[in-house]
């Protein structure tokens, strides 16, 4: 149940609606895209747009830069951080929020029904269509606009806010770590917990809490030979290609149903419990919800818990894509020279991006050893994230179930989430606090996906969950 302060603020929520959604499409129509060079110019113009709406609003809030990167063999600046404040007072709880105001790449050629980076309002379904509207501009912005709200009422914020923001989350979050760890008695002391919107409902009408999150180890494999693309003709049947090294070693990663074929993975995998089966067996969950989401009947398994499973506490090895081979219409009769497979594992509880790294080179250094080819292969693990699990037994958690319970009049149903943030095991070991992911979005939101959107009434309903919650954790003891 609300009390007069949460009512009163969630009323607030519902008259500032035309104006946050304005200042989502602010947000939408820049291109922060951080895995592009040519757009990190746009990852920089975003972070300076949020740093003046934080002080704007009246926190204390600073850049800090992160130094360089090289990128597609481009030396390349990093984008700052947004480290920023909003009260310090000694009797409130300070709780720190996460984000990240960069995007995943699109394009409206991809098969955008709309342009990527114009937030499109449908006002008959209330979709707001438009890159990083759900991922995760939106959950940022949400906690902005709490703030708002209380300075518009003259309440007092009920807890202390420090805040995280970074633009290199779809990149590795590199240099995060190490702003993290030299800022934890600084910037950092005195948080008590985190809380990070950042993920998506399990369905599209059940809210959730999450309290785990897949980690990543992402890889490039590159086979090289020839000097320069060569004639099918000419040469077809004369050289080794590169492209055929590539399919023969992909296609030995993984089989069709998901299985992970590379030796000593699975041996990895923290054994499954009687008592977690049977969690998965009972949440509120059906096919349907993938089905819509994925827009396709395309489950590799018919079975609920086995397909929950396969998202949120079993690894998973996706291809991605090839580089430098032929992708456009026609027919050209082409040897591509230098081709760069792209593939990644999603890591689980006792995975270690160092550890699957090592099994991952020696099954591909085994493979190409047997192919007997005369090109030249080239492995690089890019960027990597530990798995992450929290005990949901906690005041944070109890707050996050409440606020849920008021906004949306159902208990949450507790989740692991398939993606990563690979900051969020930092958070929990660097400062020794609980972390907690409280989404925003739901499950058919299409992050990294063709017409990402977020819908009208999660941005509201999200925006005052987020709210409540800190009303909530004000409340706990
Ligand atoms: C869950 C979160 N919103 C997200 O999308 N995380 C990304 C992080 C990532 C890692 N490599 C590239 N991006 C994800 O899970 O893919
Ligand atoms: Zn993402
Ligand atoms: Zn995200």
């Amino acid at each position: 149940m609300a009390n007069a302060d949460q009512k009163k603020f969630m009323a607030q929520i519902d008259a500032n609606k035309d104006s946050i959604i304005q200042r989502l499409a602010k947000a939408v129509a820049i291109p922060s895209v951080s895995g592009d060079a040519a757009y990190r110019k746009h990852v920089f113009e975003m972070a300076d747009w949020l740093l003046a709406e934080l002080k704007g609003l009246g926190a204390t809030a600073e850049l800090k830069p992160l130094g360089k990167q090289v990128l597609d063999g481009k030396e390349l600046e990093l984008p700052p951080v947004i480290l920023g404040e909003l009260g310090n007072d000694p009797a409130k709880k300070t709780i720190l929020v996460y984000g990240h105001f960069d995007v995943q790449p699109a394009l409206k050629s991809d098969g955008w029904d709309t342009e990527p980076f114009e937030l499109v309002i449908d006002e008959k379904t209330g979709r707001m269509c438009g890159r990083g509207s759900s991922d995760d501009k939106g959950p940022i912005l949400g906690w902005l606009n709490v703030v708002e709200a209380h300075t518009q009422l003259g309440l007092e914020m009920p807890v202390n806010l420090k805040f995280c923001l970074e633009g290199m989350e779809e990149s590795g979050s590199v240099g995060l770590d190490e702003l993290i760890e030299a800022e934890k008695d600084k910037f950092f002391t005195g948080v008590d917990a985190v809380c990070i919107s950042d993920n998506y409902w399990l369905g599209t009408t059940k809210p959730c809490i999450t309290h785990g999150l897949r980690g990543i180890a992402y890889y490039k494999l590159q086979i090289s030979g020839p000097a320069r693309d060569l004639h099918s003709g000419v040469f077809g049947g004369v050289v080794h290609e590169p492209m055929t090294d590539l399919f023969a070693i992909m296609s030995k990663l993984v089989t069709p149903t998901g299985e992970i074929l590379i030796p000593g993975i699975k041996d990895l995998v923290a054994p499954l419990t009687d008592e977690e089966k049977q969690r998965y067996d009972v949440m509120d969950f059906t096919l349907d919800d993938i089905n819509g989401a994925t827009g396709s009947n395309s489950t590799v398994s018919e079975d609920k818990a086995k397909v929950l499973m396969g998202r949120m506490r079993y690894p998973s090895l996706s291809l991605h894509g090839i580089e430098g081979a032929f992708s456009e219409p026609g027919t050209k009769t082409v040897i591509p020279a230098k081709v760069i497979g792209k593939f990644s594992l999603r890591l689980v509880p006792d995975m270690t991006p160092e550890k699957v790294n090592e099994l991952v080179t020696k099954f591909i250094n085994d493979e190409f050893a047997k192919l007997g080819s005369k090109n030249t292969l080239t492995l690089t693990a890019e960027h990597g994230g530990k798995p992450w699990l929290a005990d949901p037994n906690h005041w944070n958690y109890e707050a996050a179930i409440k606020a849920t319970e008021t906004i949306y009049g159902v208990k949450p149903d507790l989740t692991r989430e398939g993606g990563s943030i690979p900051v969020t095991l930092t958070f929990a070991d660097t400062l020794n606090k609980n972390v907690l992911l409280l989404p925003m979005g739901r499950s058919d939101d299409g992050a990294h996906s063709i017409n990402e959107k977020l819908d009208v009434s999660n941005y509201i309903e999200g925006t005052k969950l987020l709210g409540v919650y800190l009303h909530e954790v004000a409340a706990t003891k």
